[in-house]
């Protein structure tokens, strides 16, 4: 069986965690911190970074969330496609543009949260992290606006990446005022937390026993 290597708050984990539930695809989940020295993550990633997919051979592992949704994908192409056909070629890499804009809001959401921590946090550096994270949203609302699925008419991969990071802000910053700012990325978000796999896979805080910062 597949194994996942996934941590409770992680955006770029509960991707690939609604991805498999919804093409039921079962897997056994191991929770980690990556940053603490418990961690079986560096044993599967040189870059030690979770989620990691460890395949049915309990020894090759697949890293980076982007590719192993793309491994998924490719691997089981008879369960609920997250893409759209190939011969849409134009809604696919749209799919893909907009995990690669969660995404980035997600990376921009980490160094925020690692900054703050610092002995002496940069403002500048921080005032950077959140145009990013507050410019991802307002286009990412330009592209949910009005719509129940981000891509054609049906739940899919742009859905995960975006539903991922707008749960993420719910737990790792509670109090950003985007469902205010965007109250149609709350709307969509409410919609897509209602699903099953949404569900299974709420995300929320770690504690970190090891310095990292
Ligand atoms: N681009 C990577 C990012 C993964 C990532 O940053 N994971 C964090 C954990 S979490 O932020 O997702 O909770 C990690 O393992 N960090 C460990 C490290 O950076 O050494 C992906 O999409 O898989």
């Amino acid at each position: 069986m597949l194994t996942l290597i996934s941590a409770t708050p992680s955006p770029y984990a509960r991707k690939v965690r609604i991805t498999l539930t919804e093409k039921n695809i079962p897997f056994t989940l191991q929770t980690e911190v990556p940053w603490d020295s418990t961690t079986q993550t560096p044993q599967y990633n040189p870059l030690e970074k979770l989620p990691v997919l460890i395949l049915e051979n309990g020894k090759e592992a697949v890293y980076e969330s982007r590719f192993i949704l793309e491994y998924i994908e490719a691997k089981y192409p008879d369960t609920k496609p997250m893409l759209p056909p190939p011969e849409d070629v134009d809604a696919r890499l749209f799919a893909r543009k907009v995990e690669v804009l969660a995404d980035g809001i997600c990376d921009a959401l980490v160094l925020l949260f690692f900054e703050k921590q610092r002995a002496e946090p940069s403002k500048e550096w921080q005032a950077r992290q959140l145009r990013k994270v507050d410019g991802g949203l307002a286009a990412l609302a330009k592209w949910v606006e009005g719509k129940d699925y981000i891509v054609g008419d049906s739940f899919g991969l742009a859905d995960v990446a975006a539903g991922s990071v707008l749960g993420y802000l719910r737990v790792r910053w509670p109090d950003h005022p985007w469902k205010e700012r965007h109250p149609e990325l709350k709307a969509y978000s409410d919609k897509l937390e209602e699903r099953q796999s949404f569900k299974d896979t709420v995300p929320s805080p770690q504690k970190i026993s090891d310095k990292i910062v």
